[in-house]
């Protein structure tokens, strides 16, 4: 389900899927989970959760494999009458991250100065505004020289002048024949100038220049032109705004860019058991959450207006979801079928379309990816609401939920294309789930071709994935020492 293969055509999917979208419907503004055989993990995410009562999903038919289709059952879940077929409607993980990829579309474009650009997504091409260099340049501090020497120093040149400097709006008089002028690094070539010859080839006998390594013609002279000419494509739509490419935005004349917006989100941490400071105690934990997934989100490439803390208020949690202004909402906990469980019937009250009931993926099976009516607060270009990703409140297993449903979610809203996990070879044994996938933190080495899995990696421990590079993909069923499998860098693990 979710080997090599899979991935490759889950992820050829999803960029088909961002490459064919309706450019109109952008509607743009301009402005195993069992512990595993090397490692200490917890026991509660493990194959006996299988026999589990099914708490996650309506009975109704299962999505059956790849390929699913928009599900807009909004009822609570019910336990079956009858039977047992544990999370029938869980998706397979791939094609979950695949769901999560196509699920949306990018949110409006806007134009930002350079100084607030870095980490977007260019929502146009960056034509050259400019030849680049814009004029014949020198490239070295010497003499501009105008024949093949020895050269006189031009008239009225001083020995000791400066010459011709980087930024001198004169525009520089034509060299005759035979002569020289000093001339910086970054200054204009004056026409006429066949060579600049370096400081360190050249001897000055009074007003006379003679060269010790004579300069071919154009040596040392950046021709106007020669990097790009004016309209030249100098990058594509969709390229991410990296540092490097704000450095050439500006070289090449640009003082704002068009950009996809990033998406907003917005987190809500619930649960009544947490503490905001200090040690856990008199049963209270601390929440590891909050602090986690608001820069996570930031790392996937989200703008997050804020992370609020509701506690197991469920009229809070309505509130909430009902005015929010994000593209997407973040809620940690709750969804579950436990008393103060209160997402899922939150979600049916909201007349939200529940979009991935579950995953079928160790830790973080109950995670869900829901899309909520158009409200008081976001509304989407193609006029439909922001979209909500629960995540369970095990740290790992919100932290997978992170990685699983929301890091394609934001790619597509942010308009980048998804991308194929790299693949590693495992160090060791990894035990696998007998039906799920298992996300398992893994250091990579530093070619990175080999993964080493992790300790403490049980769903309420982040002792693993604090020292992780990324997280390995483990098929059903386990891996071997050797096997390759698809790892997931973590967003500030780049490759
Ligand atoms: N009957 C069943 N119960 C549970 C199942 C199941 O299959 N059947 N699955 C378990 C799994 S696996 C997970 S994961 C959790 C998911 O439940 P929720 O999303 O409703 O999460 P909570 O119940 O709110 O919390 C679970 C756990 O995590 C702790 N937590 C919550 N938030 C935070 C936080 N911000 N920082 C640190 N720790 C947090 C919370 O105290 C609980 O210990 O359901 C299982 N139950
Ligand atoms: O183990 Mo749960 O799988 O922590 O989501």
């Amino acid at each position: 389900m979710s080997g090599p293969d899979e991935l490759d055509e889950a992820l050829a999917l999803a960029n088909d899927s961002v490459r064919r979208r309706d450019p109109a419907a952008r509607a743009r503004t301009a402005t195993g989970a069992c512990a595993a055989a090397h490692g200490r993990g917890d026991s509660d995410s493990d194959g006996d959760e299988l026999d589990a009562p099914e708490w996650l999903t309506p009975a109704s038919p299962s999505t059956g494999g790849r390929g699913p289709a928009p599900r807009t059952g909004q009822g609570r879940p019910q336990a079956p009458a009858g039977g047992r077929e544990p999370h029938s409607h869980d998706l397979p993980w791939a094609d979950a991250r695949t769901y999560a990829a196509r699920a949306a579309g990018p949110v409006p474009s806007c134009t930002l100065p350079l100084s607030q650009a870095l980490n977007h997504t260019l929502d146009a091409p960056l034509d050259a505004l400019t030849d680049l260099p814009s004029f014949d340049t020198s490239a070295m501090d010497g003499w501009a020289v105008s024949g093949p020497g020895p050269w006189e120093l031009a008239d009225g040149e001083r020995p000791d002048s400066h010459g011709l400097l980087a930024g001198d709006r004169r525009r520089p008089r034509t060299l005759p024949d035979g002569r020289a002028v000093r001339i910086a690094t970054g200054a204009r070539v004056p026409p006429g100038a066949s060579a600049v010859l370096r400081y360190e080839y050249g001897e000055l006998d009074g007003s006379r220049l003679r060269a010790t390594n004579r300069p071919q013609p154009g040596a040392d002279i950046r021709p106007r032109g020669q990097e790009c000419r004016s309209g030249d494509r100098l990058l594509p739509t969709g390229t991410h705004v990296t540092p490097a490419v704000l450095g050439l935005a500006a070289a090449a004349g640009y003082d704002r860019l068009t950009v996809t917006r990033r998406p907003r989100a917005e987190v809500l941490v619930l649960g009544d058991e947490l503490l905001h400071q200090g040690v856990p105690r008199e049963g209270r934990i601390r929440d590891a959450l909050g602090p986690m997934v608001e820069p996570w989100l930031t790392a996937l490439g989200a703008d997050v207006l804020v992370t609020r803390r509701l506690g197991d208020d469920a009229e809070a949690l309505h509130e909430a979801v009902a005015t929010t202004t994000a593209d997407v909402v973040v809620t940690t906990g709750g969804t579950a079928r436990g008393p103060v469980d209160h997402l899922r019937p939150t979600l049916t009250r909201a007349s939200a379309r529940l979009l991935v009931e579950g995953v079928r993926v160790r830790p973080g099976h109950p995670m869900l990816l829901a899309r909520l009516p158009a409200g008081r607060g976001s509304r989407q270009p193609d006029g439909s609401g922001p979209y909500l990703v629960g995540l369970p409140g095990n740290p790992l297993a919100a932290l997978s939920g992170l990685m699983t449903l929301a890091a394609p979610l934001i790619r597509t809203l942010a308009d980048r294309p998804a991308e194929k996990p790299p693949s590693a070879s495992l160090s060791d044994d990894v035990q696998g789930h007998p039906r799920d996938t298992r996300l398992v933190p893994v250091t990579c080495s530093p070619e990175q071709s080999h993964a080493r899995p992790l300790l403490y990696n049980g769903p309420a421990m982040l002792r693993g994935i604090a020292t992780a590079t990324a997280l390995a993909v483990v098929p059903p069923g386990g891996a071997t020492a050797g096997t390759g499998v698809p790892v997931l860098p973590l967003p500030w693990h780049g490759w």
